[in-house]
């Protein structure tokens, strides 16, 4: 079974918007960091769904552009293949409402590596450090 997701990386200030996500149904998950995001859905292109997701987690209204388009990974969890799209995306204030999520953290880029990831993400995380601390 595939997953297709699509997640943003939420800068501001030079720090990260990193996700703790809730206890859920596969432990590997459970309290694991990720950046928002969630399921495509039918006739949505990445970037609504990414927009729409954006809403119904965070109350956050932004507009994502093809353009911010970082990168795409995909990772074989015991239970399913994740494929997932990455954005980055500047923000010009931290005003969000966190309703889905256990907790977060803005953690700066030199400092990203030092969270509790989903596995999948960790080629992403190594990416930014490297992109953005200049590694
Ligand atoms: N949004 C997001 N999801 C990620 C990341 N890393 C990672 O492995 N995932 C996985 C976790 C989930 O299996 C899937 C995202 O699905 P989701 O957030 O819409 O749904 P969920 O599993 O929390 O809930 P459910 O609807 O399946 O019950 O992608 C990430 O950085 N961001």
């Amino acid at each position: 079974m595939d997953v297709e997701v699509v997640a943003a990386i939420l800068m501001e200030g030079g720090e990260v918007l990193c996700m703790q996500r809730k206890e859920g149904r596969y432990d590997y998950l459970s309290y694991k960091y990720e950046f928002p995001g969630g399921k495509l859905e039918p006739g949505e292109s990445r970037e609504e769904a990414l927009e729409r997701e954006l809403m119904e987690e965070m109350e956050l209204d932004v507009t994502i552009t093809p353009g911010e388009f970082l990168t795409t990974v995909e990772h074989q969890y015991p239970d399913f293949r994740l494929v997932m799209h990455c954005y980055v995306h500047n923000m010009t204030d931290r005003t969000f409402h966190r309703k889905e999520h256990h907790s977060h953290q803005w953690v700066g880029v030199d400092r990203l590596e030092t969270l509790d990831w989903a596995q999948a993400d960790w080629p992403v995380v190594e990416r930014l450090s490297r992109l953005l601390s200049g590694k």
